[in-house]
């Protein structure tokens, strides 16, 4: 890691870009960049499967991993599905699925959470019964170790998915994350964003984390709660403009992008601020 000239004090808020990105600059080589995946670095489509990140943003991820100590998506996704769309990065992006259940580094084998793993037949089980008993409308998404049910083209439904959603947790012992137009099932196993980037960041000096969901304010909390234990520490919390989960993640964010296109923009600004 590269020295820091960083200070010991915490950078007032509200925050600049100017002064987020100056005081990351100082401490580059100790700082870790968080991604998650939806509606941040890709945008929103009705089908989970056709979603790809946006081109800008793959570009700048590339340049980014040469200047900062770390870059990792932390996601709900698979990292089998992660390691597809971000393929030409997969040797130099640190990948964590299903809320940390999973994750991979470089080209090291994908490592499961052990006490996930005995839920694998329960959660293939509800994906088959939620095809079978869900209305016509709703998409079930199988994910090995969680099932989101999805009523984004028909949001009339949402009633109905929280209520089976609940029924079938409370059945099986199950957890339930509410999402933007999804209901997701997962193991009772205690890991979730903000657990990620609690343990992620123990070593660095400085962090962003960029998110659009309810469950990235948890990451957001895991920065704040490094910062208010060691003020030499730098985190930035970013979160990124949408209708349905906006104004609750931006309001627990130091700044707000307006979409993962923007975000695309935003980051090319920051290779060359680096650069320069
Ligand atoms: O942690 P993330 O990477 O943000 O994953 C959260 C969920 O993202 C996906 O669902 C969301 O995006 C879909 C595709 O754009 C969209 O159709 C859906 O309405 C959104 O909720 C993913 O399919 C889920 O499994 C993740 O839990």
């Amino acid at each position: 890691m590269r020295p820091s000239n960083a200070s010991n004090h915490r950078l007032p808020r509200p925050l600049s870009v100017e002064q987020a990105w100056n005081a990351t600059i100082d401490r580059a080589g100790q700082c870790v960049l968080f991604f998650d995946f939806d509606g941040t670095l890709a945008p929103v489509e009705d089908d989970p499967t056709a979603v790809q990140p946006v081109p800008k943003v793959l570009a700048a991820l590339d340049a980014l991993t040469s200047v900062v100590a770390r870059v990792a998506i932390v996601s709900a996704r698979p990292v089998d599905f992660l390691r597809d769309r971000f393929a030409p990065l997969a040797e130099t992006v640190d990948l964590y699925g299903l809320y940390g259940l999973e994750h991979s580094h470089g080209s090291a084998e994908t490592v499961t959470e052990p006490a996930a793993l005995p839920w694998i037949p329960t959660m293939a089980e509800l994906a088959e019964t939620a095809r079978a008993e869900l209305p016509e409308g709703t998409l079930v998404e199988y994910k090995r170790l969680s099932v989101a049910l999805h009523y984004r083209t028909a949001p009339d439904l949402a009633g109905a998915v929280e209520q089976w959603g609940q029924a079938q947790a409370a059945r099986l012992g199950l957890r339930v994350q509410c999402g933007r137009m999804v209901l997701e099932l997962k193991p009772p196993v205690d890991r979730d964003k903000g657990m990620v980037i609690n343990e992620a960041v123990r070593s660095a000096g400085c962090a962003w984390y960029f998110g659009d969901d309810v469950s990235d304010i948890k990451a957001f909390a895991a920065l704040r709660a490094r910062e208010s234990a060691d003020p030499s520490f730098f985190g930035v919390c970013v979160a990124v403009a949408n209708p349905e989960t906006g104004q609750e993640v931006s309001t627990a964010a130091d700044l707000t992008i307006e979409s993962p296109e923007a975000l695309g923009d935003f980051l090319t600004e920051a290779v060359h601020r680096f650069a320069a």
